[in-house]
């Protein structure tokens, strides 16, 4: 989950930690939400909020309810006072193509007002927490000013903001661009097939026509944004808004959240404006997703498509970071297990039980889309009834298919077809009084929905891909009483979160997917139960609420984070200063980074995609003959630090006495020795976040499995869990580990019999150190490289100023057995008794039927005080080298400066 919140100290630091806010922030909604639920224990009268009046049953949610204002959240200060939280409730302007209603015109200055379909305006519905107002399009073309004016009016009485589209644009943005073009392709269904000149040609207007929308959504934002609002933009109808608004104004507080799948880099690179669209979502200050799959294609089309370097926290362009991560959404639970209740709600179920009594009813809820996969639903019920005629009487499908996208071409084509076999089989095994199918092509209302989710025995979801799927949610809090069963496509980002208790199935597979018919319909009770528990648990305690109260307190600290970070230019290295001091000292250690530091510079963006990856760095001839002299003066240790593989490295450094770090520190050689492995023990704190984020995430969707955090490594249990699902789940996560938070981080993850394990050391120095056994302390370091926003803590290892008590999150991460000690402005490196080597730590690796074990074991120790490291504040040099933003002290403009620098200091022996 984003916003990790372990290791939470009581006694915060002065300056809290990203973690820590976000703690604070959570146990403040908390407390706020537990003095709510009192305060709707008492008397009405005592109430100064308003109650939703759930008893309309006309659209889904009142006029007050729609968009509630301000509720009066209230806790107690330090003294025990009563606050209101009233005055100080955010700002939240949500900006997103679809309000939550849609307007119908009947007469010149006259709307009617309905509610819109659709899971996002479920989800957003739930937010209740903010002062919110919603800026999107109604739905409708208004030509007129009065009408513009009379439909504004109406709308502001729900707290939302028109944005009025003429009619060319939303044909080309909406039909167009979003539904015939983006839909499509995030759900791995491609692009149109049309005549290529006229595809080509239609891309570039309707792609104009997106911008132009996008832009006219910035100008309503700009028009209503007040200075602290936080601008929340939804889904891929926005791609283009979050630049829009920073260009306007780089301190609005904006975030991105994907509504949809985003497709696999493989797929996002078809799009003609692939890279538009990613730069300017990348503007955005946070950007969520349903799903750690989906963030992590996003990661992966920005690291691959653009360029860029993805971190664990999310993507970095040159110092600016923009946070990626995951947020699933829920639905407002409680709304529908309170619907149950209603009389209304029960004469439905009561009609409902009676129409169907006698037969298993099973129900299909989805807007009439592709991505829905109603067909493949149908035919596999077909499928099940022809297999087994014993049931054909004996069970009902209700398929409600909600219109949706009517003007889009394929829309049209899928709803003749989906009639066409709904007749076919209603044909094939219907009688005079009955028939299987019962297929509705209209929405219904809420309490007809709920009556629905209430009554039925299973719940039909067979997604080819969805972003998440509320309406399994839903179904899920309807049944605490029947406990009916989920089928679910593993295809819908719900199935993460759902799949404890559903029966997954892959939706292109008619003849799994009709045998899981079976299994559902025939299930014992006790199975149901079990499954439904799982579920529900889920259901009702990760709703739309806690989602957007989590998006947007990350999004807060994100922005404090930001401007901590924000970092200075280093000044230019003073090339003089280091040589005279270099000269004067006699045990100096040079670290030098390999890639863009000694190897010729590389324009990244200039090159292809494919390029990229396959590209291998080449020491720089010109620094051959330098390197060789400092290498071979016995009063300076050169270290290569670099992320390349050991062959590269190999490769390039063979006949130069010095030391190698391949794979960022995971293996080390003098190159007179062998490599060796250095087993990570002390864990970057910021990597171990973005772990156990992924692991809680996991943990919590995985019933019964636990996670654990050891001293040297994080562990996932499933063994306890459902086989196949943990498997499932075990594969995801293992997936993302990989590709995410770990994939520049050096660690192992080591998978067991059913448990997945990672861990990492950065112990080079003290080898070094060890294996030279240096009698003389270090005396002069200078450590150059183009070392990237997560291995930069080697710019700060060394500082000898840095004060001892700094918070955690900006001290450097220093092992436990190298610790510089800060006593006037020396720092002294120490060795601690029974510290271990790291490079006597060696891994080994055994396999034991399908269980892989990793030991580690120890051989050698310090000792103890011994003082390897005797470093005046001006003897250390660490520079970036064609970086703009560093923590590094000095900065040089590129590899030809390390080159006039390493001459200079060859020369001085
Ligand atoms: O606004 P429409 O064009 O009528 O379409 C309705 C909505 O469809 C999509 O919903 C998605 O959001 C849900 C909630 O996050 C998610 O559960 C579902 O899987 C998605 O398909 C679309 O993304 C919305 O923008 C539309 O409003
Ligand atoms: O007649 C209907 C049928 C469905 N829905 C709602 O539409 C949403 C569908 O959301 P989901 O996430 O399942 O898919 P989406 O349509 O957003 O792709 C759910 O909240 C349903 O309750 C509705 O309002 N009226």
């Amino acid at each position: 989950m984003p916003g990790n919140l372990y290791n939470i100290c009581s006694n915060l630091p002065a300056t809290p930690t990203r973690l820590e806010r976000l703690l604070r922030d959570r146990e403040l909604r908390k407390y706020s939400k537990c003095l709510n639920d009192c305060e709707a224990e008492l008397p009405s009268s005592t109430q100064d909020c308003f109650s939703p009046d759930l008893e309309s049953s006309t659209c889904w949610f009142n006029d007050e309810e729609l968009l509630e204002p301000v509720s009066a959240s209230r806790s107690l200060n330090d003294d025990g006072e009563r606050l209101d939280f009233r005055a100080s409730k955010q700002r939240l302007l949500v900006v997103a193509n679809r309000l939550p209603v849609s307007a119908v015109r009947h007469g010149e200055d006259s709307w009617q007002l309905e509610m819109s379909v659709g899971g996002l305006v479920t989800a957003l519905l739930g937010v209740k927490e903010f002062d919110t107002r919603w800026i999107g399009w109604a739905g409708v073309n208004v030509p007129d000013e009065i009408g513009q004016k009379a439909l504004a009016k109406a709308l502001d009485e729900k707290r939302c903001i028109p944005v009025f589209l003429d009619e060319e644009v939303v044909h080309q943005y909406y039909n167009g661009y979003c539904n015939n073009i983006l839909w499509p392709l995030f759900h791995y269904i491609g692009l149109p097939q049309e005549d290529r000149l006229a595809t080509t040609r239609s891309f570039q207007s309707q792609f104009d026509a997106y911008k132009k929308a996008n832009q006219l959504f910035a100008d309503v934002v700009n028009e209503h944004y007040e200075e602290g609002d936080v601008v929340w933009c939804h889904d891929y109808h926005l791609m283009f808004l979050p630049k829009c608004l920073k260009e306007r104004n780089s301190k609005m507080k904006v975030g991105w959240f994907l509504h949809t799948p985003f497709p696999s880099s493989e797929i996002h690179r078809m799009l003609p404006s692939r890279l538009e669209l990613l730069r300017s979502v990348l503007a955005a200050d946070l950007v969520g997703f349903h799903t750690y799959d989906y963030a992590r294609h996003f990661v992966s089309a920005c690291t691959r498509i653009l360029g860029l370097e993805g971190t664990p926290e999310g993507v970095e362009d040159q110092g600016k970071l923009t946070r990626i991560a995951a947020f699933p959404v829920g639905i407002d639970s409680e709304r529908f297990i309170k619907a149950l209740e209603l009389p209304e709600v029960q004469d439905h179920m009561k009609v409902l039980k009676q129409r169907f009594a006698g037969r298993k009813v099973m129900l299909g809820v989805d807007r009439l889309d592709m991505i829905k996969g109603i067909p493949q639903k149908i035919l596999a019920f077909e499928k099940f009834l022809e297999e087994n005629p014993n049931w054909r009487n004996k069970v009902v499908l209700l398929q409600i298919a909600v219109p949706t996208r009517t003007d889009v071409p394929e829309y049209q084509k899928l709803t003749s077809q989906v009639h066409e076999i709904v007749g076919r089989i209603n044909g094939r095994f219907g009688s005079l009084t009955a028939v299987p199918i019962h297929h509705l092509d209209r929405s219904l209302d809420f309490h007809e929905l709920c009556a629905l989710y209430a009554v039925t025995d299973v719940a039909l979801v067979t997604s080819l891909r969805d972003g998440m799927n509320l309406v399994s949610y839903e179904y899920v809090a309807c049944q605490e009483s029947k406990k009916g069963v989920l089928i679910l496509s593993e295809f819908a980002g719900a199935a993460q979160s759902l799949g404890a208790g559903a029966i997954l199935v892959n939706p292109w597979n008619v003849t799994e997917v009709a045998s899981s018919i079976g299994y559902a319909l025939n299930m014992p009770a006790d199975e149901r139960e079990k499954r439904h528990h799982h579920n529900f648990k889920h259901v009702i305690s990760h709703t739309a609420q806690e989602w957007a109260a989590t998006f947007v307190s990350e999004l807060n600290v994100t922005i404090v984070e930001a401007q901590l970070r924000t970092r200075q230019i280093p000044p230019p290295l003073p090339i003089e200063v280091a040589v005279d001091r270099y000269s004067c000292s006699n045990n100096r250690l040079l670290i030098l980074g390999f890639n863009a530091t000694l190897t010729e510079p590389v324009d990244t963006l200039g090159r292809k995609d494919s390029q990229i990856n396959e590209w291998e760095p080449k020491l720089r001839p010109d620094l051959q003959e330098p390197l060789r002299k400092l290498c071979d003066d016995p009063k300076t240790t050169v270290l290569i630090l670099s992320g390349s593989a050991r062959n590269v490295l190999d490769d390039n450094f063979s006949d130069y006495n010095l030391w190698l770090a391949a794979e960022n520190g995971m293996f080390l050689r003098v190159t007179t020795g062998d490599w060796m492995t250095t087993m990570p023990e002390n864990l970057s704190m910021e990597w171990v976040d973005s772990v156990k984020n992924v692991f809680e995430y996991f943990t919590d969707r995985t019933p019964r499995s636990q996670f654990e955090v050891r001293e040297t490594s994080l562990i996932w249990n499933y063994k306890y869990s459902d086989v196949e699902f943990g498997r499932l789940q075990a594969r995801d996560l293992l997936q993302h580990l990989w590709t995410g938070p770990i994939s520049n981080a050096s660690l192992d993850v080591v998978q067991g019999r059913r448990s997945v394990e990672g861990a990492a050391i950065d112990r080079i120095l003290g080898e070094i150190v060890h294996n030279k056994g240096m009698k003389e302390p270090i005396d002069y370091v200078l450590c150059i490289g183009h070392f990237l926003t997560k291995d930069e803590d080697i710019y700060t290892f060394f500082e000898p100023e840095l004060p001892s008590e700094v918070p955690a999150s900006v001290r450097p991460q220093v092992p436990t057995q190298v610790r510089t000690s800060t006593a006037g402005s020396r720092a002294a490196l120490l060795l601690k008794q029974n510290s271990m080597s790291a490079v006597e730590q060696n891994k080994s690796y055994s396999i034991d039927g399908d269980t892989l074990h990793l030991m580690v074991t120890d051989r050698i120790s310090f000792q103890e005080g011994s003082s390897v490291l005797d470093l005046q504040a001006n003897d250390y040099f660490s520079c970036s080298v064609a970086r703009k933003r560093s923590n590094s002290r000095y900065r040089l403009q590129s590899s030809d400066e390390v080159v006039t620098l390493l001459r200079e200091l060859a020369d001085h022996r």
